[in-house]
C-alpha cells in the first residue's frame, strides 16, 4: 500500500493495517470491544466459511471497508470450523486501557492457531495425533521432520525414494506443512491451505543445529542419534522455529528428538494403507477399520498411540516379543487387575502437559491431572505384582509423585468453571489471603448488620441504619430528629428531607476494602493459579514419561482385552522364511457378516510362494487375502491375532493392489492408478515382501488385461515375493507348471436347486466354474438380461478359436494338470480341474480360454500393416517388433 493512500485511514485502521501485514497468510481477528472483527478479504472469506453476516465498516481511504464480526464468547466455536477447513487464525487483543488511551487503544497478537499446532482441547480430535510437518529435499535426500505440539512428541527422518516419502506422508496425514519451495508437485499433500512454500536458504543446516541444540540445551545431537543428519535437521530446523512463534513460547515441553529410520518398520504404502481400511475405510470413516475393531482403550492418550503402532508396525522382534509377554501375563491376570477401570481415571494427561508446559492449561486440566495422579499409587501396586519385563518397565517409568497429587487436590474446587478469568477455582482453605479477600466480598452483608447494631448501642440512636447507593458508597442514616446527637466522628456526607447521611473512618475503610475485594480476590486467584502451574512445570519431564507409560499400558491392556473377548491367539514371530496360519479369520469381516465365518489356512514356506486364487465372484477371494495381510499387521504389532495358531517370519512390506478407484483429484484414470500401483509393487518388492494382487488387469481389454496379469505374476514369482494373487483370469492357474513355488487354490462354492451357496472355503487346485451369471443374477441383474448373457456365453464357448496360440512354454497349456497339494482341513471334494478342462467338458457355462478365442495380438497388427506403403527397412523393422512381441507373450 502507498504512504499516501497508508495515511488516509483512520488512526485505527492504520493500527489494523499495520498489524495484518505482519501476518498476511492468517485471518486476523482484531478485537472491538466484545467483538473479534474481520476486515477486508479476511471479512469475506470468514464470511463464507462461519455464514456470518458480511457488512461495511464505513469508509476509510474514501473506500467502503468490508467487515465481518465474531461475538468474543462465542468465538471457540468459530475458530475450531476455521481452523477445520485448514486457515490459520492470529487473534489480536486489546492491551491497553480504552479508558487511557489516546487514539485507538493498544493492540496486539497474542496467539496464533494454525491447522498444524493446535493444543486447545475443544479445537482438536482426542484420538488423532495432529501433526505440523516439514520438508526439504538437499543433496542427501528428503529431510523431514514432523512435530505434535499438543505431545511434545518431535520426530525426524531421512529418505532417498520419493515413493517412500509418500507413504511416510500418507501414515502421518500431517494437518499443516511447510514445504520447501518446488515440492509442491508430490503427489501426497492435504489441501493447499495447509500448505506454506518456504525458499530453499530458509531450510539451512547449521542454523538449524545450533537452534535445535539450543531448544534441547545440548552441546551437539550424538544424545538422539542425529548427529549425522543433514536435510532432516533442516526440516526441524524451520518447523521449530514456525511452532515458536505461532506459540509465542519457547516450548518446554519438547526434549528430545526421536529419529525414524525407513528399515525398523514393516514399509505400507500409501494404497495399501487405504486398501487395508487400517484406520480409515475406504469412504472416509472410521467404522469397520481395523482400528475400529482393536481400539479398546480407556485414555485417548492410548488410543492415538494404538493408531501409532497400527500405523507402523515394527520389524524388530525384541520389542514386539516384549508386547506379546505383557499382553499375555495382563490377560492372565485381566480379572484380578481390572486395569482398565484405573487408567478411565488418567485421562489425556499427555495433552494436558502440554498445555501445563504452554500456560495455556484450564483450570479443569489441573482438576483432571490430580485426578490422574491420585491413582497412580494403585496403578503402581497391581503392576508390582506384574513381572514381565515390559511391565516392569513402565512401571519404573511412573512417578507417583504424591506431593504434586495432594497440592493439586488442596489447590482447586472439584468442579471449577472453564476459566480462570471467572474465578471460582481455587479451593477455600488454600490461601489465607483469598479466603479473607472472599469472605469480604461475600459476607459484606453480616458485616453491615453487625456494625449497624454496634453503633446503635453506642449512641443510642434507635434510627440509626446503614445503606448504600451508587453515588455515595457506604453511609450511616439517622434521622433529622435525632441526627443532632451523632456522635463527633461521624462525618457528614448527605442531607435529605428527613434524613442526614454520614460515613465514619471505618465504614469508609469497610468501603474500600469491599469494593476492590472482587478484583483483588480474582487477581489473587490468577497468580496462585499460575504458581500452580509453574510449579507443575518443573516437574514436566516426569510427568511426560508417566503419561507415555500410561499410554502404553493402556494399549497393552487393550490388547489383552481384544485377545481374550474376540478369541485371538499371540502368533509365533520367527526368524525362519514363511507364513504359517491355522483357521485364520477377517479381524473385521467377522465383526460383521451375520453367518459364522469360515476360517481358513494358509501356508508359505520356502517351497509355496504364490497362491494363485481363483473362485466365483463373492466366494472369499479379497477377505481371505486381506486376512493374512492385516494378521501379519497385527502380529508385527505386538497384538494377538484371529486365527488358532500362527508363526511368521521376517517380512519386510505389505503391498496391495486391490480395488479400483478413479484419483480424478490428481487426473489418474482407474486403469491408470492400478497400474501405478502395480508398478510400484514389481519395483520394491522383494523375497521378504507380502503382496496382495486382486484382479490385476481387470481394468482394461481382456486380451491387454490377461496379458498383464500373467506378466505381473510371472515377474513376482521370479522376485519370490510371498504373493497372494486372486484373478478371475483362469489361464494363470498354469503357471504353477512353470513355477513350483505357485500353488493353485480357490474358493469354493456350490449349486443347489438353482442356488448358489458360498462356502468361503479356501481349497486346493483352480476352480471348476466362474458362476458369474449366477453372482449377477443374485445381484439382481434382470432376468432377460441374463438369459441373454447365457446364450452369449455359449456361442463364445462352442466358437472355434480364431487363431492358433503360440506354443511357447509361458503360454497357458491344456495340459492334465495334477490337484495340488493343499493342507486344508477337509480335502476338496471333488478334484478341482484347470479351466480349459472345465470349458471343455462341461455342459455348464465356464470361462472360455481367452488366448484360445481370441487373435493372437501379433496376427492383428501384422494384419494392420499396410505393406504397400512401406519401405523394405520399414517392414523388416515391423518384422522385428512383431517377433519380439511373439516371444515376450509367449
Ligand atoms: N471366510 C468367510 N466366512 C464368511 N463369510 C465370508 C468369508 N469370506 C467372505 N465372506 C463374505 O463374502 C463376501 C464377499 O467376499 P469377497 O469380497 O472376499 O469375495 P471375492 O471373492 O473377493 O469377490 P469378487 O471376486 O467379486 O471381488 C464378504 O463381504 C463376506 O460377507
Amino acid at each position: 500500500m502507498q504512504q499516501e493512500e497508508f495515511a488516509q485511514h483512520t488512526p485505527m485502521m492504520r493500527q489494523y493495517l499495520r498489524i495484518k501485514k505482519e501476518h498476511p497468510n492468517t485471518l486476523l481477528f482484531y478485537r472491538m470491544g466484545d467483538f473479534y472483527e474481520l476486515f477486508y478479504e479476511d471479512a469475506k472469506k470468514a464470511a463464507a466459511l462461519l455464514d456470518i453476516t458480511l457488512t461495511q465498516r464505513g469508509a476509510s481511504a474514501g473506500t467502503p471497508i468490508p467487515m465481518a464480526g465474531i461475538p468474543y464468547h462465542a468465538a471457540e466455536g468459530y475458530l475450531a470450523r476455521l481452523v477445520k477447513a485448514g486457515l490459520s487464525v492470529a487473534i489480536c487483543e486489546q492491551i491497553g486501557d480504552p479508558a487511557t488511551s489516546k487514539g485507538p487503544v493498544e493492540r496486539k497478537v497474542v496467539r496464533i492457531l494454525t491447522p498444524g499446532t493446535l493444543t486447545d482441547e475443544a479445537l482438536l480430535d482426542e484420538r488423532r495425533d495432529n501433526l505440523l510437518l516439514a520438508l526439504c529435499q538437499q543433496q542427501q535426500g528428503y529431510g523431514v521432520a514432523w512435530l505434535d505440539l499438543a505431545s511434545g512428541r518431535f520426530t525426524l527422518s531421512e529418505l532417498e525414494e520419493t515413493s517412500a516419502l509418500e507413504a511416510l506422508i500418507a501414515r502421518l496425514a500431517p494437518a499443516e506443512v511447510l514445504l520447501e519451495e518446488g515440492l509442491e508437485q508430490l503427489h501426497c499433500w492435504p489441501d493447499p491451505q495447509r500448505l506454506h512454500r518456504l525458499s530453499p536458504w530458509q531450510f539451512d543446516q547449521d542454523t538449524a543445529r545450533r537452534k535445535l541444540c539450543e531448544q534441547f540445551q545440548v552441546h551437539d545431537l550424538r544424545g538422539f542419534g542425529c548427529e549425522q543428519l543433514g536435510p532432516a535437521l533442516a526440516a526441524a530446523g524451520v518447523l521449530l522455529d514456525y511452532a515458536r512463534e505461532t506459540q509465542q513460547s519457547t516450548l518446554p515441553h519438547l526434549h528430545r528428538l526421536q529419529r525414524e529410520e525407513e528399515d525398523e518398520a514393516l514399509i505400507i504404502d500409501a494404497a495399501s494403507r487405504r486398501n487395508l481400511e487400517l484406520a480409515t475405510n475406504l469412504s472416509g470413516g472410521r467404522e469397520h477399520t481395523l482400528l475400529a475393531v482393536l481400539d479398546h482403550t480407556v485414555t485417548p492418550m492410548g488410543s492415538r498411540l494404538l493408531g501409532r503402532w497400527l500405523q507402523r508396525p515394527l520389524r524388530h522382534t525384541g520389542i514386539i516379543q516384549a508386547r506379546q509377554k505383557a499382553v499375555q501375563q495382563l490377560q492372565e491376570q485381566a480379572f484380578s487387575l481390572d486395569f482398565a477401570a484405573d487408567l478411565k481415571q488418567i485421562g489425556d494427561m499427555e495433552r494436558i502437559l502440554s498445555r501445563v508446559a504452554l500456560g495455556s492449561a484450564r483450570p479443569r486440566d489441573l482438576v483432571r491431572l490430580g485426578q490422574a495422579l491420585a491413582s497412580l499409587p494403585d496403578i503402581k501396586n497391581k503392576l508390582a505384582d506384574l513381572s514381565a519385563p515390559l511391565l516392569e518397565e513402565l512401571n519404573s517409568q511412573i512417578a507417583a509423585l504424591p506431593e504434586v497429587a495432594q497440592e493439586l487436590k488442596r489447590a482447586l474446587v472439584e468442579t471449577p468453571p472453564m476459566l480462570i478469568r471467572d474465578g471460582g477455582v481455587i479451593a477455600e482453605g488454600y490461601d489465607a489471603e483469598l479466603d479473607q479477600l472472599r469472605q469480604l466480598r461475600d459476607h459484606a452483608g453480616g458485616y453491615l448488620l453487625d456494625l449497624e447494631q454496634r453503633e446503635k448501642e453506642r449512641t443510642g440512636l434507635s434510627s440509626l441504619k446503614v445503606g448504600y447507593n451508587r453515588v455515595h458508597g457506604y453511609y450511616i442514616e439517622i434521622s433529622r430528629a435525632q441526627s443532632d446527637q451523632a456522635p463527633a466522628d461521624y462525618q457528614r456526607r448527605q442531607t435529605l428531607k428527613n434524613a442526614e447521611r454520614f460515613i465514619l473512618p471505618e465504614l469508609k475503610k469497610f468501603e474500600d476494602e469491599v469494593l476492590s475485594s472482587q478484583s483483588r480476590a480474582l487477581a489473587r486467584e490468577k497468580g496462585l493459579y499460575e504458581a500452580l502451574v509453574q510449579q507443575l512445570q518443573t516437574q514436566l519431564a516426569a510427568l511426560q514419561m508417566t503419561a507415555a507409560a500410561l499410554a502404553q499400558l493402556d494399549v497393552l491392556t487393550c490388547l489383552a482385552e481384544r485377545a481374550t473377548n474376540l478369541r485371538w491367539s499371540l502368533p509365533c514371530l520367527s526368524e525362519q522364511e514363511g507364513i504359517q496360519i491355522t483357521q485364520g479369520r477377517h479381524p473385521v469381516v467377522e465383526q460383521v457378516v451375520s453367518d459364522p465365518f469360515v476360517a481358513n489356512d494358509l501356508h508359505f514356506d520356502p517351497d509355496t510362494r504364490m497362491l494363485m486364487i481363483t473362485g466365483p465372484n463373492m466366494g472369499g477371494k479379497s477377505t481371505f487375502m486381506r486376512q493374512i495381510a492385516l494378521i501379519t499387521l497385527l502380529a508385527y504389532i505386538g497384538s494377538a491375532v484371529p486365527a488358532e495358531a500362527a508363526q511368521i517370519g521376517p517380512i519386510d512390506r505389505i503391498f496391495t493392489r486391490i480395488g479400483a478407484a478413479d484419483d480424478l483429484a490428481s487426473g489418474r484414470s482407474t486403469f491408470m492408478v492400478e497400474m501405478t500401483e502395480t508398478a510400484n509393487i514389481l519395483h520394491h518388492a522383494t523375497r521378504q515382501s507380502l503382496v496382495l494382487m486382486d484382479e490385476v488387469g481387470r481394468g482394461t481389454s481382456t486380451f491387454d488385461g490377461l496379458s498383464l496379469a500373467w506378466a505381473c505374476a510371472q515377474a513376482l514369482a521370479e522376485r519370490q515375493a510371498w504373493t497372494l494373487f486372486a484373478t478371475h483370469y483362469f489361464e494363470l492357474t498354469c503357471l504353477s507348471e512353470t513355477y513350483p513355488s505357485i500353488r493353485n487354490v480357490h474358493l469354493s462354492a456350490t449349486e443347489h436347486e438353482d442356488r448358489l451357496i458360498f462356502m468361503h472355503r479356501v481349497e486346493a487346485g483352480p476352480a471348476s466354474q466362474s458362476f458369474g451369471l449366477q453372482v449377477a443374477q443374485l445381484a439382481g441383474v434382470p432376468r432377460e438380461v441374463i438369459e441373454q448373457a447365457k446364450l452369449k456365453l455359449a456361442e463364445l464357448e462352442s466358437a472355434p478359436p480364431a487363431a492358433t496360440p503360440p506354443k511357447t512354454p509361458a503360454q497357458p497349456r491344456v495340459t492334465e494338470q495334477p490337484v495340488e497339494e493343499w493342507p486344508v482341513k477337509e480335502p476338496s471334494v471333488a478334484p478341482a480341474k484347470t479351466a480349459r478342462q472345465a470349458g471343455r467338458r462341461s455342459s455348464t457355462p465356464q470361462q472360455a480360454d481367452l488366448f484360445a478365442a481370441m487373435p493372437h495380438p501379433a496376427l492383428e497388427q501384422l494384419n494392420q500393416l499396410d505393406l504397400d506403403q512401406m519401405t523394405p527397412r520399414q517392414a523388416l523393422d515391423a518384422l522385428y517388433r512383431l517377433q519380439e512381441q511373439a516371444r515376450s507373450l509367449g
